[in-house]
């Protein structure tokens, strides 16, 4: 079996503003996501959503960003989202994270207990464009084609 080489990884500075959180941490060895948990109990009625504090802020090396994300098994089971998935932070925010959480199921309300991990942060590279006005675009195969132009889907 070919060795992986060990995942490089960035140093990111963590502020801890709760003390009686965990730091966001991977669950398994080569995760991209970093789990986030509630700093707060929280009740999401069918439909709901609220901003929820994650106990921790941040300083991103520029050229970096992080992005945060649902957990699949708390959106499979329950349909928990993010209002805005996936969120960004921008690299020179030292704010305390947030996750606008978003209940979607119709039913059910979700609890989450102060602890509980919520979502998952992916740090990425980014590049920043400088923009150029042009009177016309470079030609390309698709073109202005788009919303479904390739097909691949039942129509009605
Ligand atoms: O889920 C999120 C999304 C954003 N933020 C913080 C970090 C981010 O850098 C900042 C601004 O986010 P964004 O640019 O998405 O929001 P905006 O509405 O454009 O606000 P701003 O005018 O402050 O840029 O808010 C969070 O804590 N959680
Ligand atoms: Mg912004």
């Amino acid at each position: 079996m070919q060795e992986r080489p060990e995942m490089e990884k960035v140093h990111v500075e963590l502020k801890m503003l709760d003390d009686g959180i965990e730091p966001p941490s991977y669950a398994l060895p080569g995760d991209a996501g970093a789990d986030l948990r509630t700093t707060v109990d929280v009740v999401l009625a069918p439909g709901e959503r609220a901003l929820v504090p994650t106990g921790i802020a941040i300083a991103l090396p520029e050229g970096l960003v992080g992005l945060i994300h649902p957990r699949s098994g708390l959106a499979v089971r329950h349909g928990l989202s993010l209002v805005n998935s996936p969120g960004t932070i921008d690299a020179g925010y030292r704010g305390e994270i947030k996750v606008p959480l978003l209940n979607t199921d119709r039913n059910e309300a979700i609890t989450l207990r102060r602890g509980d991990r919520i979502a998952q942060l992916v740090i990425q590279p980014v590049l920043q464009a400088s923009f150029t006005p042009v009177e016309e675009l470079s030609e390309s195969v698709r073109g202005d084609g788009g919303f479904g132009s390739t097909g691949g889907f039942v129509t009605s």
